[in-house]
């Protein structure tokens, strides 16, 4: 399968959630004239919709990415089909992302992971943004690359694919805590301190998991932490926002709009920061707030009377 081979042709690909992240992917393959069907749990049959497609891409929300997966796997489908991943959470039971799953159940298959500063509603008001595709098969990733990329929606290959999906994730904590500074009204000097020692956090995180260090200061890193953690466009923020707010976690997540992947992500991130002995002040107290265990000003201090300490371990 060559890049060549695709550039100019027009490819079936089958949108696995027909949420407002998937709904977004759909019409920028559609707009470049490729043939876009979408999936739903309310739409057609999945077998219809999977039916000699080349690319499938799931943005399901974390919780229906197994499910999915198993049920995509009883298709028959070629083995030159790529797989394109978009979700941004961790796995609870395994703490496996969302690419390790799709690639444990279709280990022959090229798995792509999308993900970068792409705000849905932006997108769909066709507003410019840039994103980032990476893969262990380059070739996978730059026919993805060519399905996406437009005047409107700029598209980078990478070779990290687990840096790029951790980097996507993992701010989604970030942006939580995020909400809840701007909701406490705590002013610019604070947000960039959280946003930078976040930043840290999510390098030291992913070290560990064997991500790259460069990839988390590009788009899937820094460019989606600068997004959400400054925009109410962002659910995760919002759900910091809303808290510090005194609002109730579980009243927050029933009035927002779509999916805060943030909140179990905190829960799978603490879990396996627990177990590999990796500092993450930061998560530890969102996961505290989120768990009624702190409220926003007492997290606040938790965080600020820490141990003074040098910035970096050289
Ligand atoms: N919105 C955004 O700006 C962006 C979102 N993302 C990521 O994309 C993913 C989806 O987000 P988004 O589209 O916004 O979320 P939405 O809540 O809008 O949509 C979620 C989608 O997942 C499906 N889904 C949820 N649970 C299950 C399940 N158990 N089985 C099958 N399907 C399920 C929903 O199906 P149904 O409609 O049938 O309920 C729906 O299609 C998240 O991981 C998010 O972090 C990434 C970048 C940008
Ligand atoms: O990941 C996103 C933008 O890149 C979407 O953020 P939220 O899930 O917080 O809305």
């Amino acid at each position: 399968m060559s890049e060549q081979m695709y550039s100019n042709s027009k490819l079936s690909v089958a949108i696995l959630g027909a949420g407002a992240w998937g709904a977004s992917l759909a019409n920028l393959a559609a707009a470049n004239g490729h043939q876009v069907r979408v999936w739903s749990r309310q739409g057609s049959q999945i077998q219809a919709v999977l039916k000699d497609v080349q690319i499938v891409l799931s943005a399901i929300s974390m919780i229906g990415v197994r499910d999915v997966a198993s049920q995509v796997q009883s298709f028959p489908l070629s083995p030159e089909t790529i797989f394109v991943t978009a979700t941004k959470g961790l796995d609870p039971q395994t703490t496996c992302t969302p690419s390790q799953i799709w690639q444990t159940v279709f280990p022959n298959h090229a798995v792509v992971v999308l993900s970068g500063p792409n705000l849905s509603k932006e997108i769909q008001m066709e507003l410019p943004a840039a994103t980032v595709v990476a893969s262990n098969i380059p070739t996978a990733a730059e026919i993805v690359q060519l399905v996406f990329s437009s005047g409107r929606f700029r598209v980078y290959t990478n070779p990290d694919p687990l840096g790029v999906e951790l980097g996507g994730t993992l701010k989604n904590v970030i942006a939580i805590a995020a909400g809840v500074c701007d909701g406490l009204q705590l002013g610019t000097n604070a947000k960039a301190a959280l946003v930078t020692r976040g930043l840290t956090e999510m390098v030291r995180i992913g070290n560990n998991w064997g991500a790259k260090t460069e990839t988390f200061y590009g788009l899937s890193g820094l460019g989606d932490l600068l997004a959400t953690c400054n925009s109410p466009l962002s659910r995760n923020y919002q759900v910091g926002y809303q808290l510090a707010g005194g609002k109730s976690l579980t009243e927050t997540l029933a009035n927002l709009q779509g999916t805060a992947e943030g909140v179990n992500t905190c829960q799978v991130l603490m879990q396996r920061a627990k177990q590999q002995n990796i500092p993450v002040p930061i998560t530890e107290q969102v996961y505290r707030l989120l768990q009624g265990e702190v409220t926003p000003r007492q997290a606040l201090d938790e965080l600020m009377l820490r141990d003074i300490k040098p910035e970096y371990n050289y």
